[in-house]
């Protein structure tokens, strides 16, 4: 049924079939304004702001999916089931939980270990890592070498907690379940995919690191977000 309580598109087709996902709404505007044309306004409800235009003549939509599993869970899942949208690519931002995963470094998610019953509530299968669809990331990995943007591909730690009270708990992390960077959606996107026999991934940039505390300027920082920008739209 549409609209849905936190979508307000009237019909399906506002969407693209490929919807681009950063997790800030100002974002997603930023990037529809600078890639787009003839862009629509398709979601303005809690500000989780969406476009719909074209990109080299390919209609696509970019909308925002907030902070966090059950936020994204949110947006993700209306958008596969209520929409019609056939696949999402997430592009946002995480933290390096290893030395060789450098600030401003693009990677590309091959896999999500979750702390969370999210992906057992929604697909019934007891696990707490979700997968990328494999295609789609293959897909992806091509694009970015063929557009010569290193992108480096990585198992992340999607977490439910920001400020940790151990803010070493990485470390055991990392050692236990192999996760090199953080960052706090991929879980919900990658299980409603599954759930709803939809297609997604996952683009990041590195914007912090917990093992050498270096951060991102915010100038560095846009020029590594162009680079993830241009590969998911040149992947869509
Ligand atoms: O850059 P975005 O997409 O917001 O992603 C990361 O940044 C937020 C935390 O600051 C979390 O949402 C995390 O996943
Ligand atoms: O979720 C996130 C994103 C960026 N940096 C972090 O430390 N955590």
């Amino acid at each position: 049924m549409i609209p849905t309580p936190h979508i307000e598109a009237k019909n399906k087709g506002d969407f693209a079939k490929t919807v681009i996902m950063p997790g800030d709404p100002l974002r997603a505007k930023l990037i529809a304004e600078t890639y787009l044309k003839d862009i629509k306004q398709v979601n303005s409800v809690r500000n989780m702001l969406g476009f719909t235009g074209t990109y080299k003549g390919k209609k696509l939509t970019i909308m925002a999916h907030g902070m966090g599993i059950p936020s994204a869970g949110i947006y993700t899942a209306e958008l596969f089931n209520n929409y019609d949208v056939d696949q999402i690519i997430r592009i946002g931002s995480c933290g390096s939980y290893v030395p060789e995963i450098k600030v401003y470094d693009v990677l590309l998610v091959t896999e999500s270990y979750c702390e969370s019953d999210y992906i057992e509530i929604v697909t019934g299968e007891k696990t707490r890592v979700a997968t990328p669809d494999a295609n789609l990331t293959a897909h992806i990995a091509k694009t970015a070498d063929s557009l010569s943007l290193p992108v480096t591909q990585a198992k992340v730690h999607c977490t439910d907690v920001f400020y940790r009270k151990n803010f070493d708990d990485y470390i055991k992390i990392h050692s236990e379940h192999g996760c090199k960077a953080v960052e706090m959606e991929t879980v919900a996107i990658f299980a409603n995919a599954k759930a709803y026999g939809k297609k997604a991934a996952c683009l990041l940039t590195v914007s912090d690191s917990l093992v050498t505390k270096e951060v991102t300027s915010s100038q560095e920082r846009q020029n590594s977000f162009t680079k993830m920008i241009e590969i998911a739209l040149a992947s869509a």
